[in-house]
């Protein structure tokens, strides 16, 4: 269930997450009985703001803060931020953490309302349950073709090649068509024979769940993060639950666009 989970994530649709100041900040770095680890979870000291953040994240879990609001006040660059953040990772890890600067605010393209509809849109998070139709199996092979490159058009555009991807199970094998996007997908994933992959029909995505056990002897130079697993077994296509986890400005986002609100489940083709 957890290699489906990745399938759920929207979020890299719209979202970049780039390294910044704050990308070694996981947590606010306490022990059990909330107290602060002198260096922990990216950390390093503040102990009395980060115990205090810590009532604070107490106060969150147990619902008994909703609709207040804590002001961090203190000179720049001693850690206001870095104390906001540990506390948005210390709750679920799809907690938004929205940052407003005072240039958009003050902007000429957009009102002072408008500025701040979004950063609150953007500080508020909703799951979205969805059943989606996903097909698992172990690739037996992957053929693309690329058609000779047409005038006027880049020599790698993806919409222009078309393939096919065998697929097994333990009881059973299927051959698909591949469309560009899937194409696109399988490219990004680096998908070869012998991994085990989950596709997301609607979406388009592909993720690699591993290789498989039966191709661990194939080769000798395999990295540490490969993982092998069992080719899955019974139908490959499956019915699983998928949670898309979005802030409520990237629906408003979405629904702005042409495709609307549906594009987030929907792919644009039928093929796969
Ligand atoms: N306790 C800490 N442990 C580790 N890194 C820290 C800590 N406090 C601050 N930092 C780092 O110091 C830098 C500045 O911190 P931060 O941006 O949180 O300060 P700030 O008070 O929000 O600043 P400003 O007032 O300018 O917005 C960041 O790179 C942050 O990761």
């Amino acid at each position: 269930m957890t290699e489906l989970k990745k399938l759920s994530e929207a979020r890299d649709l719209m979202r970049i997450e780039r390294i910044g100041a704050h990308s070694h900040i996981r947590g606010l770095g306490l022990d059990a009985g909330l107290e602060a680890r002198a260096v922990s979870e990216g950390m390093v000291g503040q102990c009395a703001a980060r115990k205090s953040a810590g009532l604070i994240l107490s106060l969150i879990k147990e619902g008994k803060i909703a609709g207040r609001a804590i002001l961090l006040a203190g000179q720049p660059g001693t850690g206001k931020t870095t104390v906001a953040m540990g506390l948005a990772k210390s709750l679920v890890a799809e907690t938004p953490l929205a940052t407003v600067f005072a240039s958009e605010i003050f902007s000429l393209e957009m009102s002072k309302t408008e500025a701040l509809t979004q950063a609150f849109r953007k500080a508020i998070g909703v799951r979205i349950k969805e059943e989606a139709e996903i097909i698992e199996g172990e690739v037996v092979e992957i053929s693309i073709d690329r058609p000779a490159a047409v005038a006027g058009s880049s020599a790698g555009h993806f919409s222009s090649k078309t393939g096919k991807l065998t697929l097994k199970t333990t009881d059973m094998e299927s051959v698909y068509e591949l469309g560009g996007k899937m194409i696109e997908a399988l490219g990004k994933e680096k998908v070869q024979s012998g991994d085990v992959i989950a596709l997301d029909r609607a979406s388009g995505k592909a993720t690699k769940l591993g290789r498989s056990i039966t191709r661990s002897s194939d080769y000798d130079a395999t990295g540490p993060s490969t993982k092998f697993v069992r080719c899955p077994e019974g139908e490959l296509q499956k019915r699983k639950e998928v949670v898309h986890c979005v802030a409520l400005h990237e629906i408003d986002v979405i629904n702005s666009r042409m495709q609307g609100f549906l594009a987030l489940f929907t792919g644009v083709t039928g093929e796969i």
